[in-house]
């Protein structure tokens, strides 16, 4: 089995903890990918939320991490995407019970928030955890059963290369 491949995304805010975060998360033996943003000009978390979303829910990566101010913005995004599960948590036991419980597969970081040392715990306490399945599969299952019904709706917001979106229909 190859190595879990989990993918990022901040804004210009979050890009100050993303690097160190990254660098750490790969020194525990991930995969790591970088989906913006790549410089510090002010820039829209829904961006970025929204595109480790789909990276996660089609299946190409395993487990996203976001990252902004407070890692609540980008959270709200990334969980307009059926299939996500982002928690946005600034210690590692709602980290850890993130997964265990509501098998979160985004995490969401505050750079405002948390500094690096207490960022590194909470995603090792994410990383760590397993999802206990049984009846939280049965949450898991109804939250699932509300994503049919609002796939339709997201797919019509479309973002451009500046970051303005449009409405498709
Ligand atoms: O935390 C955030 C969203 O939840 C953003 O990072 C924050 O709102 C960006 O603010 P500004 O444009 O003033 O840098």
């Amino acid at each position: 089995m190859g190595k879990t491949k989990i993918a990022f995304g901040s804004d210009h805010v979050g890009l100050e903890l993303k690097p160190t975060i990254m660098e750490y998360v790969q020194s525990l033996g991930y995969e790591v990918h970088d989906f913006g943003a790549y410089t510090d000009e002010r820039t829209d978390y829904p961006i970025y939320g929204k595109k480790v979303g789909q990276e996660v829910a089609s299946g190409k990566y395993d487990l996203g991490i976001v990252i902004c101010g407070t890692g609540i913005g980008i959270s709200l995004s990334a969980n307009k995407v059926p299939g996500i599960r982002a928690a946005s948590v600034s210690e590692p036991y709602s980290a850890q019970l993130s997964r265990r419980h509501n098998n979160s597969n985004v995490l969401a970081l505050g750079s405002r928030v948390v500094g690096s040392e207490l960022a590194k715990m909470i995603v090792k306490a994410w990383l760590d955890a397993e999802f206990e399945g049984g009846r939280h599969q049965r949450r898991i299952d109804e939250l699932a059963a509300e994503d049919e019904h609002n796939e339709q709706k997201f797919d019509r917001i479309v973002h451009d290369d500046s970051g303005k979106y449009s409405d498709q229909n």
